[in-house]
Order: structure tokens, then C-alpha cells, then sequence
């Protein structure tokens, strides 16, 4: 059995990675009271014995090539069961897909985070592990928000790193919120977090963070730390903030910020989302043209079969472009900036 090892190494990464699609659960108790349960490969819960009012989601490796936040997260989740780190709040930590992990890609078969909000079980007879996955992940997420009294509060930070290089190389996605106010103590959060570029999205997804805020209201975030690297070549100090942010949330009572001052940050509000639709689909523009770049009006963006696609307006900006994407899936992601508004509470 692994308890025993996981009890004396905290090394739950490398058990979920030698255990690709499933663990048996087990549980634990630490000294200091804490509850440990291994829910399944990847998936981890710890119940402190006096828990705060949070109730935290910390996911990574939901794409298995983005070791950055995995490491983080390894990081913390040992600190946890050697018990130097002491937990304030109830948290579930998952890495999403072990098996791609191992072989260094994005996804298997199918990317996860597409799969989620249901999108799992859609399109008849398809199966494949990552939908089986997606599916566990869901159960697992709202049995740890629903297991506890209600009007508990609730985040789910999900962490991952781009494909290409960025003029702004820490961003996050703040999911549709249906018309409720973006939260300027979530901005103020990600900024601690060394995280001061968000991306309004303007439309519902079946992303891992929209489903959490969609179904759970929890404060939910996809956040972008850095680009993609193999295991143990990031340059960690580019994360620092953001590790130390994360193990302050969940360590400590209440984090307190300084004022909120909007010259702070760099906003995007999400213009268009452009998917591929053809098996023909070419990008206008290198490899190496980093997310943030601004296109005038009238330049090509990309090719879709036979249709040219263009910038609409001066100033859009691509996000996560990438033409190896399945068809009917999002290629591009263009932005405009946005200042602080009356929408932010
Ligand atoms: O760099 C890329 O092309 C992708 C990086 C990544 O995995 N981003 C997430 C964003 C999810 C969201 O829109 O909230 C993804 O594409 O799944
Ligand atoms: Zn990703």
C-alpha cells in the first residue's frame, strides 16, 4: 500500500504519476490532527481538525506538459503531510492528468479541459480515459464543496502554464460570470500572486475554473503561470510570489492586502473567440508571435479553409493561439484592454 510511503516522503506527485488513471483511496491523520484522503490518483484532501470558513480548490496538470504549478503544488502538498505547513482551511488539491504527465504532452486523447460542465458525456459513443476523468474530477470537486453546511465560502484556483512565450507572462481567465461583478478582492489576490493580467471571458466554457464558478459560485480562476517546460527545468523564482500566495491561503485565516489600486493591473475583456472549423487551418504568424501581440485592423490572423480570418479592430490581441487544436475547438482568443469599471465590486 502507498500510505505508508506517502506518510514518511508527502511525495503524492510521484504516486499519481506511477498510478496513471486510478489509486485506491486511504486516509490518514496527521499529528497535528489534520485529515488526509487520498481520493484517487492525483486527488487529495486535507481536513484540518479546526477548519476556517474556506473551502479551497488548488488544481495543476489538468494539461500535463505545464510542470510549473504541478511543482508548486507538489511543493505544498508535501510541506502539508511533513507538517510544515499547518492548514487553516479545508483544501482538495488535484493534478489533473498524471498519464500525460508522463508522457511530457498537453493531454492522451482528449484535452481535459474541454470536458467538463458536462461536455464529458457528449457526442454518442464516445468514451476515452480523459472523459472518464473529467467526469471523476466533477464528483470529486462537488463532493468537497457539497459535504460541508452551506454559504461556506469557495475558490478554485486552476493552474496552468501557455504554450508560447507572453509580453505579459503571468495572466489569468476569469470565467463568464453570467453578469455578476468581477471581484476586485480576486484581482488583489492574483496580484499577490505576482499575477497582475486578467482576461474577462464573455461567454460560458467547459473549462475546469468555469465549472466551479458556474456550478458553485466559487471564486474560480484559470491562471497562466509562465510557459511550458519539462519537469525541473522552470526557473522557480519567477513563481515565488505566486507559491507563497497559495500557501498563504490556505495556511493562514484571512489574507490581507494593501488598498486596491487599479492602475495595478492589465485588463482584457475577451472580444472573440475564434475556432477552427476546417482541417485546413494555418495561423498568419509564427511560433514564436507571443500571446499579448497586438494586430491592426485588417491583418490576417489566420487561415480556416477558405476563409480569411482578420483582426476586426485596431489593438486585438491574440491569446493561445494554436492551429493543432481538434476541429470545432477554440484556435485563437482575441482581446481588447479594459480599465476598472463600475462592473468591479
Ligand atoms: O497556451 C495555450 O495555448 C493554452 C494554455 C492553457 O491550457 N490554457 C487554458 C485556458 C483555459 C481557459 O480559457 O480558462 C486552456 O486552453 O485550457
Ligand atoms: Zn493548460
Amino acid at each position: 500500500m502507498y500510505l505508508e510511503r506517502l506518510k514518511t516522503t508527502g511525495d503524492f506527485l510521484s504516486i499519481s504519476r506511477e498510478h496513471e488513471w486510478s489509486l485506491p483511496s486511504g486516509e490518514f491523520t496527521l499529528n497535528n490532527g489534520t485529515q488526509v484522503q487520498v481520493l484517487d490518483t492525483g486527488v487529495i484532501q486535507f481536513t484540518p481538525a479546526q477548519y476556517g470558513n474556506k473551502d479551497i480548490v488548488l488544481s495543476s496538470g489538468i494539461h500535463g506538459n505545464e510542470t510549473a504549478p504541478i511543482e508548486i503544488c507538489h511543493e505544498l502538498i508535501q510541506a502539508v503531510i511533513l507538517e510544515k505547513l499547518n492548514l487553516a482551511h479545508r483544501v482538495l488539491f488535484i493534478f489533473g492528468n498524471p498519464a500525460s504527465m508522463n508522457l511530457a504532452e498537453r493531454f492522451v486523447e482528449e484535452n481535459l479541459n474541454r470536458l467538463f460542465s458536462g461536455a464529458h458525456s457528449k457526442g454518442e459513443g464516445l468514451c476515452n480515459k480523459e472523459r472518464v476523468r473529467a467526469k471523476q474530477l466533477e464528483s470529486y470537486v462537488s463532493d468537497f464543496f457539497n459535504q460541508v453546511e452551506a454559504g461556506r465560502y469557495r475558490c478554485h484556483y486552476d493552474l496552468h502554464t501557455a504554450i508560447r512565450g507572453s509580453k505579459n507572462e503571468k495572466f489569468a481567465v476569469y470565467p463568464f460570470l453570467h453578469g455578476k461583478p468581477w471581484k476586485k478582492s480576486q484581482l488583489q489576490f492574483l496580484l499577490a500572486c505576482g499575477v497582475n493580467t486578467v482576461l474577462m471571458m464573455q461567454s460560458p466554457a467547459t473549462t475546469f475554473s468555469y465549472f466551479s464558478s458556474s456550478q458553485f459560485a466559487a471564486d474560480a480562476f484559470t491562471v497562466e503561470l509562465g510557459q511550458v517546460k519539462a519537469f525541473g527545468c522552470n526557473d522557480m523564482s519567477r513563481f515565488a510570489e505566486a507559491k507563497q500566495t497559495l500557501s498563504a491561503l490556505i495556511s493562514q485565516g484571512e489574507l490581507v492586502y494593501g488598498d486596491f489600486n487599479a492602475v495595478d493591473y492589465e485588463l482584457f475583456n475577451v472580444h472573440r473567440t475564434i475556432n477552427r472549423t476546417q482541417q485546413q487551418f494555418t495561423l498568419a504568424f509564427a511560433d514564436d508571435v507571443e500571446n499579448f501581440t497586438a494586430f491592426k485592423q485588417g491583418e490576417l490572423l489566420a487561415i480556416d479553409g477558405e476563409q480569411q480570418i482578420v483582426a476586426e479592430v485596431d489593438g486585438e490581441a491574440v491569446i493561445f493561439p494554436n492551429a493543432k487544436v481538434a476541429i470545432g475547438q477554440r484556435a485563437i482568443l482575441t482581446v481588447l484592454p479594459m480599465q476598472v469599471d463600475e462592473r468591479f465590486q
